[in-house]
């Protein structure tokens, strides 16, 4: 497990990096994470990263993600933000310069821009049932009984599963009751992370995302990407949308089907620790 770490955060999606370049791969132990991840006795962290040396060839490095409670997922949108902006500090990578890094869920290609910002060409959204995976056939919008009502939602994955509920008002009470009981709904048999956006424009949403396996966070970009693909897929938003989070705002560009999407945002070095 890390001994040295850094800890970064994408607007309030707070990370450690672990540099495992020289390891052999492994599986970190669920429950080792989980104690790191706590905010009292442990360091504190939505995920932890790794960089690892490439599966694929054709990328520059691979990163391994794991939840505050020890599950693994395929994506991470902040995530590879501090990625990108931590090799470019290592001087592992160059700015202004496409470079492609491999998830668990395959590869994406990030650029470090200026003033600690990235961009990244996430893929392709998938709305299809078994990429999510979702036990319904494929429509823009699912309904299931949720906590006694039934909640509407639409469902895409970006190399991790998301449900996106359009809410009029975020500060409608059952966005607390309900993120927590999607999260967990048997409908997404792996779990799946739910966001509640609040569409303020074609240009504009404003999102919570309630992470599957670290709950609420102060941002999700993975969760950012769904909620603008599901909004464009049902003609609610433009190709351009800027989702605001609480803990800020990144701007998702997505041309619609047969285009990969694109996010750009920030990426916050905080400090460095050993453990
Ligand atoms: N909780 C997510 C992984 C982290 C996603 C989020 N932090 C992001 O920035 O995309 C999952 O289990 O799929």
């Amino acid at each position: 497990m890390p001994s040295r770490f850094t800890k970064m955060h994408g607007i309030g999606n707070d990370f450690v990096i672990v540099d495992w370049r020289e390891d052999a791969p492994r599986v970190p132990n669920a429950e080792r994470v989980a104690a790191l991840a706590d905010r009292h006795t442990g360091i504190g962290f939505d995920q932890l990263i790794s960089i690892e040396p490439p599966r694929d060839p054709s990328c520059a490095f691979y990163y391994g993600i794991w939840n505050a409670d020890g599950s693994p997922s395929g994506q991470c949108g902040n995530g590879v933000r501090c990625v990108a902006a931590w090799l470019y500090r290592d001087g592992a990578i160059e700015r202004d310069t496409d470079v492609r890094l491999e998830s668990p869920s395959g590869p994406v290609t990030v650029r470090v821009l200026g003033e600690g910002r990235v961009v990244v060409d996430m893929g392709e959204p998938d709305f299809t049932p078994a990429a999510i995976p979702l036990d319904r056939p494929l429509h823009a919008i699912y309904t299931a009984p949720v906590g006694g009502e039934d909640v509407s939602f639409g469902a895409v994955s970006m190399g991790n599963p998301h449900a996106v509920v359009f809410v009029d008002d975020l500060a409608d009470p059952r966005v607390d009751r309900l993120g927590p009981l999607l999260t967990v709904h048997p409908v997404f048999p792996e779990g799946v992370n739910v966001g509640f956006a609040q569409r303020l424009g074609p240009n504009h949403i404003r999102l919570r995302v309630h992470e599957r396996g670290s709950g609420w966070t102060r941002a999700c970009g993975t969760g950012a990407c769904a909620a603008a693909a599901v909004a464009h897929a049902l003609g609610l938003a433009a190709s351009i949308v800027d989702v605001e989070l609480p803990g800020g705002t990144l701007t998702i560009e997505w041309q619609g089907p047969g285009h990969t999407l694109w996010m750009i945002g920030p990426a916050a070095f905080v400090f460095e620790g050993e453990v």
